[in-house]
């Protein structure tokens, strides 16, 4: 099979239940090698709760979930050594340096080494790779929150995962920090050999790295496909704003450029402060996340 075609990750029908309350009902949707997925939802949505299954931290009520070609419930120390998690929050080893926790924690992969992958990443590259280079030596507990936040990304990182999941990886991250991290999301998918599962509340985020999104409301998925397919569905309008003699005008259009044609055909120099605004990721999102509410009630 065309690895660029490979299944990594293969959900169907998966439910969760605590005691009397469904929290995820019949969620389905697959990953291929390579890809990066953004799984958005309104908070208590069940995001988190789908992560922690498909890493097998929790066991689901029903459904079938294949990771990696396994089942995370029975999964082995082989299986585990392939994925990367980051968490959405971690504190632990306040005491010890950046460089130590990483060669510590990369030397268990050693022995997961495998042709095509060689493990752990070496850790001054990995300290460099996400711009932690000049704190390799500082203590963890003397780290700001975003430079944590960059040792949480790469103690996901370390075994050199063929699948990583980020629960919102970016949250605390300072504009700098945030596109550097972008970059190296980027940089990782470029290679289509790291399959990337995050979640986030960062629409903006979630359309600049994600070649798709699936969203979760109420435990179901209530959309699944590209941030332009999202947009397709929903309104495929633009706004068009513009001034005619200092008075504010505005209007929706699905023909943005014949509208702007017009305007300047009829109203020429009169017309000024010009702006097209396509619908982005958020008028999706939040579209979307309406109607489904409003079906629900
Ligand atoms: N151990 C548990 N027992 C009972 N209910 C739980 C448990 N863990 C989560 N839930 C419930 O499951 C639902 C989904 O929670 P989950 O943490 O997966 O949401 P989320 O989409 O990750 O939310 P957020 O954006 O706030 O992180 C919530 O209603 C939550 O209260």
């Amino acid at each position: 099979m065309n690895t660029a075609e490979e299944v990594v990750l293969d959900v169907e029908g998966l439910r969760m239940r605590y005691g009397t309350t469904d929290v995820l009902r019949e969620v389905t949707f697959r990953a291929r090698r390579g890809e990066v997925l953004a799984l958005l939802g309104p908070n208590g949505a069940g995001k988190t709760t789908t992560i922690e299954i498909l890493e097998g931290f929790r066991m689901r009520s029903a459904g079938r979930v294949s990771v990696l070609g396994a089942d995370p419930a029975h999964a082995t120390e082989d299986w585990r050594a392939r994925i990367g998690v980051v968490l959405q929050s971690w504190r632990d080893h306040g005491k010890w340096r950046v460089r130590e926790v990483l060669a510590h924690l990369g030397a268990f992969y050693a022995g997961y080494t495998t042709e095509r992958v060689p493990r752990p990443w070496d850790a001054d590259e990995l300290i460099a790779a996400v711009g932690l280079t000049g704190h390799a030596d500082k203590k963890i507990r003397m780290l700001s929150g975003g430079q944590r936040r960059r040792l949480d990304v790469a103690i996901g990182l370390v075994g050199r995962p063929e699948l990583l999941f980020l629960d919102e990886p970016t949250a605390g991250l300072d504009p700098q920090a945030r596109r550097e991290f972008h970059e190296l999301v980027r940089g990782l998918a470029g290679s289509r050999e790291t399959t990337i599962l995050l979640t986030t509340h960062d629409l903006d985020e979630a359309e600049k790295l994600a070649g798709r999104i699936v969203i979760l409301d109420g435990g179901r998925i209530i959309a699944d496909g590209t941030a332009e397919e999202l947009a397709r569905r929903i309104t495929g309008e633009d706004e068009v704003r513009w001034t005619l003699d200092g008075q504010r005008f505005t209007r929706s259009t699905r023909d943005s450029t014949a509208l702007v044609f017009d305007l300047f055909e009829r109203h020429g120099r009169r017309i000024g402060e010009l702006e097209v605004r396509r619908s982005s990721l958020e008028d999706t999102y939040l579209a979307l996340v309406r109607q489904a509410e409003g079906a629900a009630r």
